[in-house]
């Protein structure tokens, strides 16, 4: 089969032919861009050197003989050869083929893969017959690699959200759209530039800035975004984890060209630990590839045969009838991807000619046979999932889309919806996570809950007429974040500080809480990267000198004129972000969380600093303990509290907006709205509640200052 395929439109929508890209000003021309224009290409000469590696490392181990249950391109996966000559077609040997009752839709029980467990193994090498020693590689060693992963293991954090920019592309130059997303090199927060007006139509700039666990400018190659983002994830599927990587971002910005090369550089790595570090320990991978597409589920390696969704007694999600592929070469997974995209389903949008329509779900399971024979079905251990989901649209970018179009972009909304409120739900630690709110989220049930890791990768458009859509993206990728490990540990310092605080009884404790708080950010440690790489990003929203350093810095790295902004314009000290977070304990000491992306505007570089020094809780520390200093700054953290929260209802309520502005879209807005304004509407009132509690915290305070006063006047 030609390497040269792109997607194509599914039956039930017109054929479109990607094509490719030259409108980007650094592409060149093709016809094949996940394969020339893609890391594929650049990704070539490794490939190349590790298929040999592969290759050789087949000459070395029998295991590796030409695998017959691999699909030869253009043959229909029911005609394939049989594997291993045991009369059983890979679809039959593959319990992954996820039917109810098997017993591919459960890990392995803990108990049955302890014994085998990569965990367990340091106990049981010496003793454990089935562990076999790998060839060339002295026991001392596989001892330390094994520990070595558990230790990656505990490093990871849950979610990983990272953000990649692409290049403005030539229509956006054609049309004279500016840049107005400025990162700087090797840091890993970003800033967008807005631009607003004034009543009187006077120009000014609003800038939002973010931090995110890393962000990736235009320059990023695709190579970079998988070190950064899937590699340091590849061992852990082996350790019975479920890890997941996703893109999203509005159409055109980048999701697909973003996630299409990842699967095969996973592979490669998966290959090269099944035949070299895991040598002949049963390690099996296996693949399939399916889309969602207007809420159905179609095999993308099985011509778009239409799969069914269920739950079995575990509530783990199966999909029946999916095929699944054993692979052994990363050539065939390359192939496997091929068909799979070149089936998947395309259309036309307003910002991209072939915008992926559906979303795309790519799925490398490692299995393991238990005895080491072909004779028993290899047991799932772990799996990465890729999902490349369908751009999002507002209703205002469908005009001039036909029905069917406006059609898909209604559905891709509502999953996209429905993903919000798991994140969200998630995120207020609900108990019910409304998984079940589209086929989306009940695939993706396993990548939020037990042992399991996620990787969004939020793609941007650079340009200026993109601005609110990519706003809209970092904010639903700032709430994805706050779900991360290294953010609750960041949540379980603030609440001891919390609790310390409510405790203290008098006035003056809030200098030595203040220490507290301080001195545990002190043993966080600095930023830095842990052994996968991964950025302790939350360690540096926690610094009190990462917020004092990195405004002026970034004011000074952007240098823009300062805009003339009246009284009420001005922004709340509290907004800014760095500055909110190393305060966050004031904030987070009520449970009530600070909107996750601030905005600043750029005349108050020295507002900031100031406040930053008011509010810096060293300040408590280096201060002369002056009783009336301290109820002062006391005060004033409640009132920048409450303001803070009035902001949050703000913030709140413009999500609101957003969504409903998404919800028009959908197909039966009627029974949708109701329920989803009505689940706004408690947030609302939730918000609004903790406003009111402020409030009342605010008077008490006011009330023991003046206690106080009274005393202290006393003779
Ligand atoms: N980082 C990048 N560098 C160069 N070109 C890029 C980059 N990101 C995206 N592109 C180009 O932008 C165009 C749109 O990208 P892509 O199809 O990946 O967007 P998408 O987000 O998947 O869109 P949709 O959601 O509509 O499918 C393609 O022509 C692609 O080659």
């Amino acid at each position: 089969m030609s390497l040269a395929v792109g997607r194509r439109r599914s039956t039930t929508v017109a054929h479109h032919q990607r094509q490719y890209s030259d409108n980007f000003l650094e592409s060149s021309t093709n016809t094949n861009r996940w394969l020339q224009n893609s890391p594929i290409e650049e990704f070539g000469t490794r490939l190349g050197r590790n298929v040999q590696q592969l290759r050789s490392g087949v000459n070395a181990g029998s295991e590796l003989d030409s695998d017959p249950s691999t699909p030869l391109m253009g043959c229909r996966p029911t005609s394939l050869k049989l594997l291993a000559g045991d009369g059983v077609s890979p679809c039959e040997l593959s319990p992954g083929l996820l039917d109810l009752n098997s017993l591919d839709t459960e890990l392995l029980p803990e108990q049955a893969f302890r014994t085998e467990s990569l965990y367990e193994s340091e106990a049981f090498l010496p003793t454990n017959k089935l562990m076999r020693k790998p060839r060339g590689m002295p026991e001392n060693n596989l001892l330390r690699s094994f520990s070595a992963e558990r230790e990656r293991a505990n490093n990871v954090a849950k979610i990983k959200v990272v953000v990649r920019k692409r290049p403005l592309n030539r229509k956006e130059a054609t049309k004279n759209e500016e840049d107005i997303v400025t990162i700087e090199p090797g840091s890993n927060f970003l800033t967008v530039h807005e631009t607003k007006f004034k009543v009187d139509l006077t120009e000014y700039e609003e800038n939002h800035d973010f931090v995110f666990d890393a962000v990736l400018n235009e320059n990023v190659s695709n190579e970079e975004v998988y070190s950064e983002t899937v590699e340091p994830i590849v061992p852990l599927i082996f350790q019975r984890t479920k890890a997941t990587c996703f893109a999203y971002g509005q159409t055109g910005s980048g999701k697909t060209y973003t996630m299409q090369p990842l699967p095969l550089k996973a592979s490669e790595d998966i290959l090269r630990l099944i035949h070299f570090d895991f040598r002949n320990q049963g390690f099996q991978l296996f693949v399939s590839f399916f889309e969602i597409y207007g809420g159905k589920l179609f095999d993308l390696l099985n011509d778009r045969r239409k799969l069914c969704m269920r739950e079995d007694g575990k509530q783990q999600v199966c999909i029946v009838g999916l095929q699944e592929f054993r692979v052994s070469s990363v050539e065939t997974v390359k192939e496997l991807i091929e068909r799979g995209s070149a089936t998947r389903s395309t259309g036309t949008t307003g910002a991209n000619e072939e915008s992926s329509r559906s979303h795309a779900i790519l799925q490398l399971v490692i299995k393991k046979s238990v005895d080491f024979s072909e004779t028993k079905p290899a047991r799932p251990v772990g799996k990465l999932s890729f999902i490349d989901l369908a751009g999002s649209e507002r209703g205002a970018d469908t005009t001039d889309n036909d029905k069917q179009t406006r059609m898909e972009g209604a559905e891709i909304n509502k999953s996209l919806l429905a993903l919000k409120e798991c994140i969200r739900a998630l995120d207020n630690d609900q108990g019910h996570i409304p998984f079940r709110g589209s086929k989306l989220t009940e695939v993706l049930r396993d990548s939020f809950v037990g042992d399991s890791r996620t990787v969004m990768i939020s793609c941007i458009s650079p340009s200026s007429g993109s601005c609110e859509h990519t706003l809209n993206t970092l904010r639903y990728a700032d709430r994805v974040k706050s779900l991360s490990k290294a953010n609750s540990s960041k949540k379980d310092v603030l609440s001891l500080y919390s609790s310390v605080r409510d405790s203290s009884p008098s006035p003056f404790s809030s200098a030595s809480v203040t220490q507290t708080v301080s001195e545990d950010s002190g043993t966080i440690g600095p930023i830095g990267n842990n052994r996968f790489g991964w950025q302790k990003h939350a360690k540096k929203e926690t610094s009190p000198s990462d917020c004092m350093e990195t405004y002026p810095k970034l004011k000074a790295e952007r240098n823009v004129a300062a805009p003339l902004l009246s009284s009420s314009q001005k922004p709340q000290p509290s907004s800014f972000r760095n500055n909110a977070e190393c305060d966050a304990g004031y904030e987070e000491a009520y449970e009530q969380k600070m909107p996750a992306w601030v905005t600043k505007t750029s005349e108050k570089a020295s507002d900031v600093n100031k406040w930053t020094n008011e509010r810096h809780p060293s300040d408590f520390r280096t201060k002369p303990t002056h009783a009336d200093d301290d109820l002062d700054a006391l005060l004033k953290d409640e009132e920048d509290l409450v303001n803070a929260h009035r902001k949050q209802v703000e913030d709140t309520i413009a999500i609101v907006r957003e969504e409903m502005d998404l919800l028009a879209l959908a197909d039966k807005p009627g029974n949708q709205l109701d329920t989803y304004i009505s689940s706004l509407n408690a947030i609302l009132t939730q918000k609004a509640a903790g406003i009111s509690l402020l409030q009342t915290r605010l008077a008490s305070f006011q009330r023991r200052l003046s206690d106080y006063s009274v005393l202290s006047s006393a003779p």
